[in-house]
């Protein structure tokens, strides 16, 4: 063989590809669930119905990091208690009446209107570690006749729900695509899954203002460095200057909820009474297991002109 001086040196071969992530459309109709699982075992699966994220398994897919409700209706016929059901256009119930959500129903109708499933994409990263995203759409046309003629405006979502070994991305991109500008409120009502209530902090609102629903919607100051839930809790916290909000137990990490231009965050738990008063709340003593961090963006509204687009959303990292 012909040494040559300048041989090109060999190239490093390329790491070795495994088996990517797989993604599979699980049951039919209003049932319909979008499952994907990661090589390394981790797993999230999207119901089709509110595009409600139904369950999220790191560690291999030893750990559940939602809490989803033994009651819940994973048939259609109601929004899901538990998970992240999809909250648009317009956060809790609307204003009573002159503006163009007033006639939606609590939390509008993204959480009860059927998706559509627009693909997967699969990557893998310099170190072998896949990931994989779940795209899903929503347009004016996919709702009810009752909700469109309720908010008769012309719209198109498009959801992204990205699955790493570690951490879950939602992301929402929102485009005006009517002639008429509208406005709306948007948040994901997360649902995590937590062992025991009294032992969370949740850290990352010190001095931040917010609406305390529970004590007639006035307005408090976040004083403790640490929240603490010690009975029914319904706090909007606004315009957090900080984009990291830590849920913790006993002292030890288990969720950095990071936000992504989406300014406010709500902190739920219904406790004993409320959560007994709910019909599809199971166990009654569930509320122990759960706590809901809602990043969204819902102190005023969200304005889109003719052919603008908003996009934002979160990364919640499970740090078990
Ligand atoms: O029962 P729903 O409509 O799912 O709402 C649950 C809770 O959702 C929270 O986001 C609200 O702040 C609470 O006021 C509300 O009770």
């Amino acid at each position: 063989m012909v040494e040559r001086p300048n041989r090109p040196s060999a190239l490093s071969a390329p790491p070795a590809t495994g088996p990517g992530p797989q993604v599979d459309i699980v049951g039919s109709g209003p049932s319909s669930k979008v499952v994907a699982t990661l090589p390394s075992g981790e797993s999230v699966e999207v119901l089709l119905y509110g595009a409600t994220v139904t369950s999220w398994k790191s560690n291999g897919g030893q750990t559940e990091n939602l809490w989803l409700s033994e009651k819940a209706a994973l048939d259609g016929t109601k929004a899901v208690r538990g998970g992240i059901p999809v909250v648009f256009p317009v956060f809790g119930p609307p204003p009573k009446s002159g503006h163009p959500t007033s006639s939606l129903p609590q939390h509008g109708f993204a959480r009860t209107s059927r998706w559509e499933f627009l693909g997967k994409s699969a990557s893998e990263d310099a170190l072998g570690s896949n990931s994989v995203k779940l795209d899903f759409g929503l347009e004016t046309s996919g709702v009810s006749d009752e909700a469109r003629k309720a908010w008769p405006l012309d719209f198109a979502l498009q959801y992204s729900v990205t699955l790493t070994k570690d951490s879950l991305q939602t992301v929402v991109n929102v485009r005006n695509e009517g002639e008429q500008s509208f406005e709306f409120q948007f948040l994901l009502h997360t649902y995590l899954r937590v062992n025991d209530i009294s032992k969370v902090t949740i850290n990352g609102l010190l001095g931040v203002e917010y609406i305390d629903k529970v004590l007639n919607a006035t307005t408090h100051q976040q004083a403790d460095m640490s929240l603490k839930i010690t009975g029914e809790t319904d706090r909007v916290y606004k315009s957090i200057p900080q984009d990291t909000t830590s849920v913790l137990e006993d002292g030890k990490p288990l969720f950095d909820v990071v936000r992504d231009n989406l300014q406010d965050t709500v902190v739920w738990n219904p406790w004993v009474e409320k959560a007994a008063a709910m019909g599809d709340f199971a166990p009654n003593d569930g509320f122990k297991n759960m706590v809901c961090v809602e990043v969204g963006t819902v102190d005023g509204w969200q304005k889109l002109d003719k052919g603008e687009v908003f996009e934002g959303g979160q990364i919640i990292k499970s740090l078990l």
